[in-house]
């Protein structure tokens, strides 16, 4: 039996040829694709630092999983080893679980739990705890269980979105859409803020599902189509994967901020900026605090 450090001592192959340019990679352009969560990691902490002080420290976990999770990825596409495998594997594990525990809104939690945060977060931790032990029984299937989660995190974010569009209707859902939150205070300008923050979040949460739908394209295409890839000589497509899903992570980062600040900072006037320039076609979404109760 190999050992689990052995490069190729992983079940699973990617669709790219291995030690093509290297013997020391064994998957060249997977490996060096990962670069993008070494440095949306690091500059999203810069970016979103203020914000993080202001709602939770805990919030810095998450973005160092993030870049710690590029780490292994890096590790395991360059020796395809179990080792790899299994670190990238549990560091998505533990920043889905962290994710969760801090973002997910009190409505959505099972009812059996009612609205605490704190039960809800012990019973994500024992999920967590024996999900890792579980993941070495056949390790196969996690990246398939781990994409299932990624599913969950999309419904939430489409429920969201179903919230905006559905804002001008009275509701007697106990969980209150986003938009029915209208401030009770006769201030104009809170008014025109929630205004502005929905109709931005309507645009990342549209923006940031059609990259996640590329990408988990890119993945299973990799996965199940391979040999076509191959005919055509063009076997990138997990790369692809790494940079598209890369890009999620501001996005969820941002879309979640959003709507947490509607229950935890009601108060709080909160901008979504892009990095380098807001006025540029592309760019990286972060949250800036504004004054409070400052116009639009
Ligand atoms: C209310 C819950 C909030 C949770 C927020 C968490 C947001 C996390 C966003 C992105 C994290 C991306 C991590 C990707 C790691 C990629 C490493 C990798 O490629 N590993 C592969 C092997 O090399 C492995 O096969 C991949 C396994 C599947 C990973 C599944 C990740 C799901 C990400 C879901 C993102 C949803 C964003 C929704 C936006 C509308
Ligand atoms: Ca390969
Ligand atoms: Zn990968």
């Amino acid at each position: 039996m190999p050992s689990i450090f052995a490069y190729q001592s992983s079940e699973v192959d990617w669709c790219e040829p291995n030690f093509q340019y290297s013997q020391l990679v064994a998957e060249f352009y997977n490996t060096f694709s990962n670069v993008t969560f070494l440095v949306f990691g690091p500059l999203m902490t810069f970016l979103m630092h203020p914000y993080i002080q202001k709602r939770s420290r805990y919030i810095y976990v998450l973005f160092i999983l993030f870049t710690i999770t590029g780490l292994f990825s890096m590790y395991f596409h360059m020796t395809l080893s179990f080792l790899g495998q299994m670190l990238d594997e549990i560091a998505i594990l533990w920043l889905l679980a962290s994710g969760y525990s801090i973002w997910l809104p009190c409505c959505y939690f099972p009812t059996f739990l009612g609205q605490n945060r704190s039960w809800y977060i012990s019973l994500i931790v024992t999920i967590t705890l024996v999900s890792t032990c579980l993941s070495f029984l056949k390790p196969t299937i996690n990246a398939y269980a781990l994409n299932t989660i990624g599913l969950h995190i999309v419904y939430i974010v489409v429920q969201e979105y179903k919230k905006l569009r559905g804002s001008c209707k009275n509701s007697t859902e106990s969980c209150v859409p986003f938009t029915q939150i209208l401030p009770t205070s006769p201030r104009g300008s809170i008014l025109c803020n929630y205004m502005t923050k929905n109709k931005e979040l309507r645009h990342l949460i549209e923006v940031s599902t059609v990259i996640w739908a590329l990408a988990i394209t890119s993945w299973i295409s990799d996965r199940l189509f391979c040999s076509f890839w191959q005919w055509i000589n063009f076997p990138y497509l997990h790369g692809i994967w790494h940079v598209l899903i890369s890009f999620t992570f501001p996005y969820g980062m941002v879309i979640l901020a959003l709507v947490d600040s509607t229950y935890e900072m009601p108060d709080q006037t909160i901008k979504v900026r892009y990095w380098p320039r807001d006025t540029w076609p592309v760019g990286l979404p972060y949250v800036e605090l504004g004054d409070d109760h400052k116009s639009c």
